[in-house]
């Protein structure tokens, strides 16, 4: 990585222009650096040039002139010093393999994918450090709607890296009077709880569409928040982390705003639509579904309770009607609260 003061303006591309791609562009362009954002579509590149507006993904919102639309990878990732990588999940790999050879020596790789490789289970930054090995890696993740993001308002996030001076640097590249960056050592753990709140969006959308009461929010927020550290814990990452911006902020969030693509998908199945008609209702990348998946799978092998996750997948994916899966939850075995206090209390 190069050590010139983020006063210096710094060469960023952000892979993919979606509608969180297109936000952390924003910021990082109207910060004062020089930003390529990387796009397949030549018609949003275009709207991009014209009309400053990513009016497929971001409509609406007027995008700084420190921004240009990139259509050709080599263009976009050459000279970057820092490169963002805003694909979904299930295209990240291809992408960081094509970029990775076109990089200089000193570029940083930072994350901004919420989700877990279809049948690897690798979280991103783990491709990230199969494919870049020589680069510093990163990642971001936290309660940000794209959407309030572009709109201004006050939102926070975190960026988590084993290497302070990423850290630092994500830091103050994208913070700004409505933006504030947090950092955080435990990439894993960060990583996994945006990716793993997901599910719970589901969950809660399903639930709101049925009528959720306000207790009931509560309930299932805080819940989801034990059997997601629960499982992190498990698979090696801090419990700690769970308690920041990544994990409760990300949670109240995507359990509480139809903006969250993952609550309306679970919304739209709780009206009645199936899951085709959901996903194709919301229109854009809701991870949660894959999440859930290969979540549900790694809990079974390594035998983690996780009532949730279960009742969610055998309501989409094996047809259980949703009240028999709400009595079951209500019935099982009485548990302690915070099980991380021990037994003993
Ligand atoms: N939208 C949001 O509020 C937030 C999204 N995220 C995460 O960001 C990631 C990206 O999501 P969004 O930008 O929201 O998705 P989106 O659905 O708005 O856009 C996805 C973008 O990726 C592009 N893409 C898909 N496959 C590609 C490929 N093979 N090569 C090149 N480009 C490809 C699409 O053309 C599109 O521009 C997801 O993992 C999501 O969980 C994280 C925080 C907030
Ligand atoms: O991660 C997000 C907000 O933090 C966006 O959630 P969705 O992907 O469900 O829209």
């Amino acid at each position: 990585m190069n050590n010139t003061s983020l006063e210096t303006p710094q060469a960023i591309a952000v892979l993919g222009g979606g509608s969180f791609g297109t936000a952390i562009a924003n910021i990082a362009a109207s910060n004062g650096h020089r930003v390529k954002l990387w796009m397949r579509s030549e018609k949003q590149a275009d709207d991009i040039l014209k009309n400053r507006e990513n009016s497929r993904y971001l409509p609406g919102y007027h995008l700084h002139d420190n921004l240009t639309p990139e259509l050709d990878l080599t263009e976009a990732v050459q000279d970057a010093d820092f490169v963002f990588v805003a694909v979904p999940s299930k295209a990240f790999r291809a992408v960081v393999e094509q970029a990775v050879p076109l990089l200089q020596p000193h570029a940083a790789l930072i994350s901004l994918t919420k989700g877990i490789e279809p049948v690897s289970f690798k979280l991103m930054s783990q491709i990230l450090h199969e494919q870049a090995p020589n680069h510093d890696i990163g990642v971001i993740s936290g309660p940000n709607l794209a959407k309030e993001i572009a709109d201004h308002h006050i939102s926070a996030t975190v960026v988590a890296s084993y290497s302070q001076p990423l850290r630092q640097k994500v830091q103050q590249m994208l913070s700004n009077q409505t933006f504030r960056v947090y950092g955080n050592p435990d990439i894993y753990g960060v990583e996994l709880a945006g990716a793993l709140k997901n599910i719970y969006a589901i969950v809660s959308g399903l639930a709101a569409a049925l009528g959720m009461a306000e207790n009931t929010r509560a309930a299932l927020i805080t819940r989801a928040l034990a059997e997601m550290s629960r499982f992190a814990v498990r698979l090696g990452a801090n419990p700690m982390t769970f308690l920041g911006l990544a994990g409760v902020g990300d949670l109240i969030v995507t359990c509480s705003s139809k903006l969250s693509r993952n609550y309306r998908v679970g919304y739209y199945i709780g009206e009645g639509d199936s899951l085709k008609q959901a996903i194709k209702r919301v229109g854009e990348t809701a991870e949660g579904i894959n999440t859930l998946r290969m979540v549900h799978d790694k809990a079974a092998e390594m035998q983690i309770y996780m009532p949730l996750v279960s009742g969610l997948y055998a309501i989409i994916f094996e047809d259980k009607p949703i009240r028999d899966v709400a009595g079951n939850l209500m019935s099982g075995d009485l548990a302690q609260d915070v099980e991380f206090m021990g037994a003993g209390i």
